[in-house]
């Protein structure tokens, strides 16, 4: 935190963990279906990648997300590397059953701090998905899995425009103290968050709920999310989603985009000397296998223009500009 002897800019070694969604979030509204095995190989290669948590995909409705309908395969079959949190969405307690079916280590349950958004992208009231989610974590308890919740829209709904802090803070403290969740993701679904609000509710977050994970998700729909994320840093934040390529979005939610890119994250934050614990290497080339599985180009800054110091060769004809500078030809 900024507060005279620790400065934002300078991360000095200060673990920040980064979070995938690339293959649940990333994919979820894809066009294309990318084959199952392509699935599993972009999971394990992230797998080797050092990332704290890997959110795998969705156990949903098939007919409302049929881009992740092969769930319960890919989490079967990814190989797991110790250390990383294998995680899944969870809307609901069929999909709680088909989670413990394989094997998930953290039910990331999902509902939104906006009626209109819960009910467009949820089809149900938000007391009814609390309600459906007591449920969901009980199942999980019981089956020895972690709870996250994920608060959609809590820096704004596209269809309702801002949502108070209170009632931001109203259902964290619902989904804290009723439901025992072990971590809570505040999202920014359709890339309305800017800095200073940002550092407001993760600084009153924090404040209430100091023990609790806190998650930060942000979607780059209107280019704020570096400047987001590093308005969370200052205000007490070091866990952060982010999707490989910079793809994603809620089908369910208007003008949804890109999540925060992987890669352009742990790059800037590199610079800036925070250590993500991540090879950004492997990430970038794990990156690189999205466009021909998607069938188009993907977001990421960094896959177009490489590292900052990825240097290029100089021109062919360097040696003749620099006799020609010098006076010798
Ligand atoms: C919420 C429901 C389930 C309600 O779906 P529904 O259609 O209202 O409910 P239903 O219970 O009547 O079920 C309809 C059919 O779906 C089946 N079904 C129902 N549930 C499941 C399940 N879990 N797994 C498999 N099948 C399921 C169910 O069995 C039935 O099948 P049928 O009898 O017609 O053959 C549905 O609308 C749904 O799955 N929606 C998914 C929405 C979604 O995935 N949205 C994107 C993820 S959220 C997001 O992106 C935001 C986030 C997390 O990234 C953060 C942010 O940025 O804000």
């Amino acid at each position: 935190m900024s507060n005279g002897t620790v400065s934002l800019w300078n991360g000095e070694g200060r673990r920040i963990h980064i979070q995938e969604v690339g293959t649940r979030d990333g994919l979820q509204a894809e066009e294309a279906f990318v084959p199952t095995e392509d699935k599993i190989a972009l999971v394990d290669a992230l797998s080797a990648t050092g990332l704290a948590k890997i959110e795998v995909t969705s156990f949903v409705s098939p007919k409302a997300i049929p881009a992740l309908r092969d769930g319960e395969q890919v989490m079967r079959e990814i190989t797991r590397v110790p250390g990383v949190v294998y995680s899944a969405l969870v809307p609901n307690i069929r999909g709680a059953e088909r989670a413990i079916d394989a094997n998930t280590d953290e039910f990331n349950l999902v509902m939104s701090a906006s009626e209109s958004h819960n009910l467009s992208n949820l089809r149900m009231t938000r007391a009814q998905s609390f309600a459906a989610l007591s449920e969901v974590s009980a199942l999980a308890r019981q089956a020895g899995a972690a709870v996250n919740v994920s608060l959609s829209c809590v820096f704004g709904c596209p269809m309702e425009g801002d949502v108070p802090e209170a009632t931001v803070l109203d259902w964290c403290a619902r989904y804290i103290e009723e439901l025992g969740a072990g971590g809570v993701t505040l999202c920014d679904t359709t890339g309305m968050a800017f800095p200073t609000q940002v550092a407001a509710l993760t600084r009153a977050f924090r404040a209430r709920w100091p023990q609790t994970e806190l998650t930060l998700h942000f979607h780059n729909t209107r280019g704020l999310g570096l400047a987001n994320v590093m308005a969370a840093i200052d205000a007490g934040a070091d866990r952060f989603d982010a999707s490989l390529g910079g793809i994603g979005g809620c089908p369910y939610a208007p003008g949804a985009s890109g999540n925060v890119c992987t890669e352009e994250i742990v790059h800037a934050l590199a610079l800036m000397g925070y250590d993500c614990g991540v090879d950004l290497e492997r990430l970038v080339s794990a990156a690189k296998r999205l466009p021909p599985l998607l069938g188009h180009d993907i977001p990421s800054q960094i896959v177009k223009a490489g590292r900052r110091l990825d240097l290029h060769p100089r021109p062919a004809d360097f040696e003749a500009i620099r006799e020609r500078a010098l006076g010798r030809a």
